[in-house]
């Protein structure tokens, strides 16, 4: 039985996956052998000596301490592209909020029906002015970050008839062909904040992208600009944004990650995390994530992770080592004289990396006993040993 710990609520649509004759789900299960999670904070979590993977919910990783989990032998999943169409729906709602008043103008007219004596029919008609502003169409959108989300963006932006500019220096075959010819894509970020109305931003929160829109950023950008966060707080500076707000050189900021100081700012529309919250893409998320979770524990086959190589493997022979190492010379030779030595058959082997670590899937063909996994585990430079029988 494989004990899987849910650390967020995780839709029905996952947990379905997990067959209970081989899997015990929930949010009390100790020493758990997997983890499913969508945003809750890991930093600080103490592994359990089980742990051997933590697949999240969603896009976004910097909730886990993915440093920590390497250095442990733990597998960390996301779920690339599951929730990139809730956001851009909801990026595209935020385009629209950022440059009509419709949240001012409908609680306008709440106030209105509230108080005595007011014809609201008539009052509407007469107040409305105050709630005006500029269309989308022909207007010029700037795409930082052209991913599972950007792309979709820039795609969707297009269709509304906006001019689209994208930045992405890491933009990957895949994802470029599926942003559409016309999407102008620059090679400096300062091109697009030169013509963008609204700038919005798509890339994952990390040591590099921390602040990446400050001041200095929107010095670069036009006047009256608006600019759309889904993607993580830190990635914007509150500060030099609450100073670009109050000078009115931001004219709109519309952020999916509020804190104490950037929702009580001037012109801010804070919105409570509400990117992936549709229960299509916590379905689909859900559904990835525990797929990705149970292969990984059954058979040892590693998809879409972001700390390790991705290694699937058909079965042949009766077992299979799973050994997660470091990416140094050597290794493979070491492993296999120890599977000979100890008069082992290999039927079938992958072996590849991922930065400084690595992953080998040997099948055999004989089962693999405790001293031979041991001597695999004293192995320099090998992290984890998992032996799983057919
Ligand atoms: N508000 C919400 O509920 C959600 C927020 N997110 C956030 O959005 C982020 C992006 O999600 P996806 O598009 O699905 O990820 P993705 O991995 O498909 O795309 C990220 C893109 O950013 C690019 N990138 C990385 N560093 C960059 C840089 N310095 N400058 C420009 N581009 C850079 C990458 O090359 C990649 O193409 C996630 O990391 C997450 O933080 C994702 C889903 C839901
Ligand atoms: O699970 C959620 O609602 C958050 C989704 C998210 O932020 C992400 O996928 O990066």
């Amino acid at each position: 039985m494989y004990r899987i710990k849910t650390l967020n609520k995780i839709s029905s649509a996952g947990l379905a996956r997990l067959d209970q004759t081989r899997f015990q789900v929930g949010n009390d299960v100790e020493n758990e052998d997997g983890i499913l999670v969508r945003s809750a904070a890991m930093h600080d979590y103490e592994f359990p000596q089980a742990l051997r993977a933590i697949a999240r919910a969603g896009a976004g990783t910097n909730n886990i301490p993915i440093d920590r989990c390497s250095e442990n032998g733990i597998v960390v999943f996301n779920t690339p592209g599951a929730n990139a169409n809730a956001v851009k729906e909801l990026v595209v709602a935020a385009m629209l909020i950022a440059s009509r008043d419709i949240m001012g103008g409908a609680k306008w007219v709440q106030e209105q029906a509230n108080t005595e004596g007011v014809d609201v029919a008539a009052a509407v008609e007469k107040g409305k002015s105050a709630f005006v502003g500029p269309e989308l169409y022909k207007k010029t959108l700037g795409v930082i970050g052209l991913g599972a989300i950007g792309a979709l963006v820039c795609n969707a932006a297009l269709e509304l008839g906006m001019d689209v500019y994208g930045y992405d220096p890491f933009l990957s075959v895949d994802a470029a062909l599926r942003l559409d010819r016309h999407v102008h894509v620059v090679k400096d970020v300062n091109e697009l904040y030169k013509v963008a109305d609204y700038v919005t931003i798509h890339v994952p929160f990390n040591n590099d992208t921390k602040d990446f829109i400050n001041a200095e950023a929107i010095s670069k950008m036009k006047g009256q600009v608006r600019v759309l966060n889904l993607a993580r707080g830190g990635l914007v500076n509150d500060d030099d944004m609450i100073e670009a707000l109050n000078s009115g050189r931001v004219a709109k900021y519309v952020t999916d990650f509020p804190d104490n100081k950037i929702t009580t700012a001037k012109n801010v529309i804070a919105l409570p995390h509400l990117g992936a919250s549709t229960p299509e893409s916590e379905e689909n998320c859900a559904a990835m994530a525990a797929q990705e979770l149970r292969d990984y524990l059954v058979n040892g086959n590693i998809t879409n992770s972001v700390n390790m190589p991705s290694v699937s493997q058909e079965w042949s022979g009766i077992a299979r080592v799973c050994i997660i190492h470091k990416n140094v010379p050597a290794m493979l030779t070491k492993i296999m004289t120890t599977l000979s030595d100890d008069n082992i058959n290999v039927e079938n082997m992958t072996n590849k990396s991922k930065k400084d670590y690595a992953y080998t899937m040997v099948d055999v063909n004989t089962r693999i006993n405790d001293q031979v996994a041991d001597e695999l585990r004293a192995i320099e430079g090998v992290i984890r040993v998992r032996v799983l029988n057919h």
